[in-house]
């Protein structure tokens, strides 16, 4: 697999990673907001159990403790004030000899209707009288004979209560499906909700956390089953659950794109000029010098560009990569025959064309220079080949200024690039075998603020005339700058303001128009 796939894959699954451990964290906040909502409801229907059980309780006790055998004035009485009193029941009925005989709402009957068996029957805490419980899905109650209600019919002794199993309020119960009832070891009675919700939660037909079960502390047997599905919940909480899911994407594709930008920054230093000067991502642009005087142009400078399947480093990157990893002599040996190979291809020269290349400091140190005279590209091209070397401590040793001498004696120019902004020694002007002087284009650029070092292109130039040099103003980008220099004596300019460095063909293409 190639680097850039690989490192396309690692970004790709990082953005995956993140993506998915967001969701999870997502996932998790839903859990845990989900299992709060369904303790919430089942809390709240269990509180309902435990109040109609009391409320049972206490109006059967009450009214089997008043010992009536018959349904007289006084016990209706009794059994409706027990009514109006109550939040679940809904009607209270009298019994003799298992014969219902009256009710609240219907009074004495004309015709005693026989009791039925109940569902299971259920001790007493507070009685010795064993109550017994009955589901009933469709009962017509006397006094509403054409509506058929959901209810629970409890009997305890001479005494029954109708309770409506639909007592509990279903606005603020949020699940979706929820089961009361009754179980003891053997069986389930089911008591109100959606009947069945507690076996499919006890066989686990439904995924975590969307269902629970809780049963009464106090009234034991008594439990309710909650169920709110994850798309319900969704779709409950549908607006932030997108929002969320835009910003964990937007987490998964950005951290995604990260990895991938800071491997290719790590990348795009050591190894990558290193491989691009195997591969030849490095290429070389021109850019003229012009006579201040004529206009015309008189050579140019070569200057290194690099390019891979990564992107675009600028000098200042890859030049001191190229200087720490000792790679300067290859660099300056690639380049002299890209840009002589380049420029020989070049019909349409002036005559006496100078081309300038940039030779790094440390390689004048390391004697290396010494071996350009023997590369006979160079000195058989048909060109002046000036070499720019940027001011180093090192000029100053003697063993440079035979370097230098044997370099002119070969037929080089030797330029003193970017003038005034490193190590500064006049004598180098005097000792040195130099003829060009290149302003830095700091100084140029002081111009139009008229700075320090603008005021000190008169005293250079001056030193120029001195020792016979011919000087070029780099970096020249406006008239103003132009005409400045010109008054001041610089013989060349190169600069944005007459073009900036050029691929070969669009350099070919500048040099027809001004040879015109
Ligand atoms: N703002 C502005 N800039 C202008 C203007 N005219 C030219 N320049 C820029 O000034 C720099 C002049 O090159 P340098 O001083 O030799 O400075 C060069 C040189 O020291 C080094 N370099 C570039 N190519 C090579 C190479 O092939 N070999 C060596 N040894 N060094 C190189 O990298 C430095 C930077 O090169 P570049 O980025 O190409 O920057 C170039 C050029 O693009 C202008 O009007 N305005």
């Amino acid at each position: 697999m190639k680097q850039y796939q690989r490192r396309s894959l690692i970004a790709v699954v990082s953005g995956i990673v993140v993506f998915a451990v967001c969701a999870s964290t997502l996932l998790y906040f839903a859990a845990q907001k989900l299992g709060r909502q369904l303790a919430r409801d089942s809390n709240y229907i269990v509180k309902h159990i435990d109040a109609a059980v009391n409320e049972r309780s206490k109006i059967l006790s009450h009214l089997n403790s008043l010992s009536a055998d018959s349904c007289n004035s006084d016990n209706l009485i009794e059994m409706r004030r027990a009514l109006f009193d109550a939040q679940y029941v809904i009607d209270i009925g009298f019994f003799k000899n298992d014969e219902l005989v009256c009710t609240t709402g219907a009074g004495k009957l004309a015709k005693t209707i026989p009791d039925n068996p109940p569902d299971y029957i259920r001790a007493d805490s507070n009685d010795n009288k064993p109550v017994r419980v009955r589901y009933e899905p469709q009962l017509y109650l006397l006094l509403f004979s054409d509506r058929a209600m959901e209810v629970i019919i409890v009997r305890q002794g001479n005494y029954n209560l109708i309770i409506d199993s639909r007592a509990f309020n279903d606005k603020v119960i949020v699940s979706t499906q929820w089961e009361v009832l009754y179980k003891n070891s053997d069986n389930i009675f089911h008591l109100g909700g959606v009947e069945g919700t507690y076996k499919q939660v006890k066989t686990n037909a439904f995924l975590a956390y969307e269902s629970v079960i809780k049963c009464s502390n106090h009234n034991p047997g008594y439990c309710t089953a909650v169920q709110l599905p994850w798309s319900q919940f969704f779709a409950n909480n549908q607006f932030l659950l997108i929002i969320s899911l835009i910003l964990i994407s937007l987490a998964g594709v950005s951290s995604g794109l990260l990895i991938d930008y800071s491997l290719a920054a790590r990348r795009s230093t050591v190894t990558r000029v290193r491989k691009g000067l195997k591969k030849g991502s490095f290429y070389w642009t021109y850019q003229p010098i012009i006579c201040l005087h004529t206009g015309n142009v008189v050579g140019c400078e070569a200057l290194a560009r690099f390019e891979d399947k990564y992107g675009v480093l600028l000098p200042d990157q890859f030049i001191p990569i190229i200087r720490k990893t000792n790679l300067t002599w290859r660099f300056t040996q690639a380049m002299i025959e890209k840009v002589l190979c380049e420029l020989t291809t070049v019909e349409a020269l002036p005559r006496h064309f100078k081309v300038s290349i940039n030779i790094f400091p440390c390689d004048v140190e390391t004697g290396n220079i010494a071996l350009l005279k023997d590369i006979p590209a160079l000195t058989d091209s048909r060109f002046i080949i000036c070499l720019e070397i940027t001011e180093d401590e090192y000029l100053d040793s003697t063993v440079a200024h035979t370097h230098f001498k044997n370099l002119v004696e070969a037929g080089f120019n030797l330029s003193i690039d970017d003038f005034g902004t490193g190590y500064s020694n006049l004598k180098n002007l005097q000792n040195l075998s130099f003829h060009q002087l290149k302003i830095d284009r700091t100084f140029v650029q002081d111009i139009t603020t008229q700075g320090l070092k603008a005021s000190m292109i008169p005293n250079i130039m001056a030193l120029v005339r001195k020792f016979n040099y011919t000087c070029v103003a780099e970096g020249i980008e406006t008239n103003e700058q132009e005409a400045i220099l010109k008054q001041a004596g610089v013989h060349y300019g190169q600069g944005w303001k007459y073009a900036k460095p050029m691929a070969l063909r669009e350099f070919k293409a500048y040099l027809k128009l001004q040879m015109v």
